[in-house]
C-alpha cells in the first residue's frame, strides 16, 4: 500500500517493466530513502555515526550499458527488460533512463533480432556506450548462420557502431574500440562490465582518490581488487604503485594493455586472479598503503578475512549492494577501523540500488 502522493512516472512502461521501479516516488522522498540505504548499512555494520555526503543525483538518460531482454513469442519479437520477478520480456518502444543514442536503437535491434535465424526464443543484447561509437554485443540461444552474420553486419555500419559481436566473438569492427577511464586509454571487449553511467564513473573515482591515504610516496603501493578494465587503476597510479588485481582474463588483457599504452607499466602490475578460490592473503597485502576494493553484487566473501588480518591502515570499498556492505563493514569495525568518509551514489537512476565508495582507516 503506497502511503504517500507520488509524482507521474517519465517512462511509458513504468508499472509493467521491471527496470525502474522507483520512478514515481517525489524527488525528495527518493533522494531521502536512497541516502538511508548507506545509513542504515553502516548503521547496522555499527557504524551510526558515519560521516555520509549528500547523495549525487545522476539523471535518468546518462546510462551507457544497457542489457536488453529478447524473447520470441509466436513470432514476433520482443525487446525490453525483465517484468518485475519474472522472466517475462516487457517489449519497449522506450527507455528514458538509457543515453539517447542507445533508446534510439530499440526499433532497429527489434527488427534485426527477427531476421535472424540464430535468434529462437530467448537471446540478449548488451550495448556498452565507448569513446568512438556503441559497441554491440547480441547472445543468441542458437548458431547465426552466415546469413545472421550478414544482417549483423549491415546493422552496424547502416547505424555507425564501433563494433557488432556476437557473444565476445567480434563480427564487425567499424571504429577503434578505445575508452578512456581516467587516466588510461583502454579497448574492452565486447561486453565488458563498465560502470554504469560516465557520471557515476567519475564519482566513485574521485571518492576514492580523496580517501587514499595522505602521505603517499613513489614507493607506496595500493592493492586494488576487482580492477575490471582499469576504471580506476590508472586514477590510483598518478598517486602510488598499484597491484591491480582482476578474475576476467580479457579484462586483465585490456588493462595490462592500457598500462603499457600510457607508459605505466612500471607502476601498474596486473594479476589475473579468481579472488573467491584463491584469495589475496594477508602476507601478500603486507607492505600496502592501502586496499581499494571494488566487489561484485554479493561482496568480497572470502577475500575480507585476509583483508582484515593484514590490518592495512586504509581500506576504500566501493560497493553496489548496500546489503553486502552492511555485512563485510562489521567484519571491519570488529577489527579496529572507523569510516572516514562515506559517499553515496545514484548511479541506478530510478532503481531501489544504490553504489557507495566507504573509506575506513585503522582507528
Ligand atoms: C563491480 S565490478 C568492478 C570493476 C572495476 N573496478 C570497475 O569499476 O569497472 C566487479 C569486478 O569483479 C570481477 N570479479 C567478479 N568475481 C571475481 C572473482 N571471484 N575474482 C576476481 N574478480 C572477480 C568482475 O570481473 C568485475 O570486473
Amino acid at each position: 500500500m503506497i502511503e504517500y502522493e507520488t509524482v507521474p512516472a517519465v517512462c511509458r512502461h513504468f508499472d509493467v517493466c521491471g527496470g525502474c521501479t522507483e520512478q514515481d516516488v517525489p524527488p525528495a522522498r527518493y533522494a531521502a530513502a536512497k541516502r538511508a540505504a548507506l545509513v542504515e548499512a553502516l548503521a547496522h555494520a555499527g557504524y551510526p555515526d558515519a560521516p555520509i555526503a549528500p547523495l549525487l543525483l545522476i539523471p535518468m538518460g546518462t546510462r551507457r550499458r544497457v542489457d536488453f531482454a529478447a524473447m520470441r513469442v509466436a513470432g514476433a519479437v520482443r525487446l525490453g527488460f525483465h517484468a518485475a520477478r519474472s522472466r517475462d520480456v516487457v517489449d519497449i518502444t522506450e527507455c528514458p533512463l538509457a543515453r539517447p543514442e542507445i533508446a534510439a536503437l530499440i526499433g532497429p535491434l527489434r527488427e534485426l533480432l527477427g531476421k535472424l535465424a540464430g535468434f529462437r526464443k530467448t537471446g540478449s543484447v548488451l550495448i556498452n556506450a565507448i569513446d568512438t561509437g556503441l559497441d554491440v554485443s547480441v547472445v543468441l540461444d542458437g548458431e547465426a548462420t552466415a546469413a545472421d552474420r550478414s544482417w549483423l553486419v549491415a546493422f552496424a555500419r547502416a547505424h555507425g557502431l564501433a563494433r557488432i559481436s556476437l557473444g565476445d566473438e567480434p563480427v564487425l569492427v567499424v571504429h577503434a574500440i578505445t575508452l578512456d577511464v581516467g587516466g588510461l586509454t583502454v579497448a574492452p571487449p565486447p561486453g565488458a562490465f563498465l560502470q554504469p553511467t560516465r557520471e557515476g564513473e567519475a564519482a566513485i573515482r574521485a571518492a576514492v582518490i580523496a580517501g587514499l591515504p595522505g602521505r603517499l610516496t613513489r614507493k607506496s603501493r595500493i592493492v586494488e581488487l576487482y580492477a575490471g578494465i582499469g576504471t580506476l587503476t590508472g586514477a590510483i597510479a598518478a598517486h602510488a604503485r598499484v597491484h591491480a588485481v582482476e578474475g576476467s582474463k580479457p579484462a586483465c588483457a585490456v588493462l595490462e594493455a592500457g598500462a603499457r599504452l600510457a607508459g605505466l607499466s612500471g607502476k601498474i602490475t596486473v594479476e589475473t586472479r579468481d579472488l573467491a578460490r584463491r584469495p589475496v592473503t594477508a602476507k601478500e597485502f603486507a607492505d600496502a598503503a592501502g586496499i581499494v576494493l571494488d566487489p561484485p553484487f554479493d561482496g568480497a566473501g572470502p577475500q575480507m578475512r585476509a583483508i582484515i588480518e593484514a590490518k592495512i591502515p586504509r581500506v576504500i570499498y566501493v560497493s553496489c549492494n548496500p546489503e553486502a556492505l552492511a555485512r563485510e563493514a562489521k567484519w571491519l569495525r570488529q577489527a579496529g577501523y572507523e569510516v572516514l568518509a562515506a559517499s553515496p551514489i545514484d548511479q541506478f537512476a530510478g532503481s531501489v540500488h544504490l553504489e557507495a565508495v566507504v573509506v575506513f582507516a585503522l582507528a
